[in-house]
């Protein structure tokens, strides 16, 4: 069995049902689920190997439970993270306020964690333009405010989902956050785009 290393930590933050396994599911297995929705459970893990260039980079992506029950987990996930994919829903503002506490959340315990601000559901607004309930342009000011990253998708129609994650490994890939050594690797000993829960979903 070959071993694997991941060499960057990504977490997945944002209130529940905002779409987060939705973007994972989308990026890793290049489909979208329908059916009930079924909440996360504690935290899902995948791990995702990209080829950019010559070199490969693997991101361990943890996918966390958003329900507020499930917060102090979350917090277990974020620690050493080299990225955060901070998601709120498109139309609804009370997750933006989530997506901030996340933000500050990280600001204040995880200072070289890179955030990525991820608008999710973008099809539904394209849909009905009335659903949209935060602004592209307050969201981008926040952004610059914190010198995150921001991105509006859809894990439905697919738009701009790899875009998030392939900036995350080029950001890694340009040592914007290659200090982390050999040694701090983990090692999994899994095969590639493997996908397993901790947790489990609620099924
Ligand atoms: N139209 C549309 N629906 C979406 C999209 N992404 C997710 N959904 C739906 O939103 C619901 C919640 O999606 P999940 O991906 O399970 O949300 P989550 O953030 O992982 O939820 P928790 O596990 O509770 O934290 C599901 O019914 C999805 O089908 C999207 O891009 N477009």
């Amino acid at each position: 069995m070959s071993a694997m290393r991941v060499d960057a930590k990504v977490v997945m933050l944002g209130k529940e049902s905002v779409g987060k396994t939705s973007l994972v599911e989308r990026y890793v297995h290049h489909r979208f689920l329908v059916g009930p929705y079924q909440n996360t459970i504690g935290a899902a893990f995948v791990a995702k190997t990209i080829q950019m260039g010559e070199k490969v980079v693997t991101l361990g992506i943890w996918d966390t439970a958003g329900s507020e029950r499930y917060e102090a987990m979350s917090r277990i996930y974020y620690r050493g993270a080299r990225a955060a994919v901070v998601c709120y829903d498109l139309t609804d503002s009370s997750s933006f306020q989530r997506a901030r506490f996340w933000v500050k959340e990280l600001q204040n315990c995880e200072e070289h964690c890179k955030i990525y601000l991820c608008g999710t559901k973008s099809d539904l607004i394209e849909g009905d333009r009335s659903l949209r309930q935060i602004d592209y342009h307050d969201v981008q000011d926040f952004a610059e405010e914190i010198g995150a990253q921001h991105f509006e998708t859809s894990s439905k129609t697919g738009n701009n989902v790899d875009d998030i994650f392939q900036k995350v490994a080029e950001d890694y890939n340009s040592t914007a956050f290659q200090y982390m050594t050999e040694e701090t690797g983990i090692d999994l000993g899994q095969k590639k785009d493997s996908y397993f829960y901790t947790c489990c979903h609620n099924n």
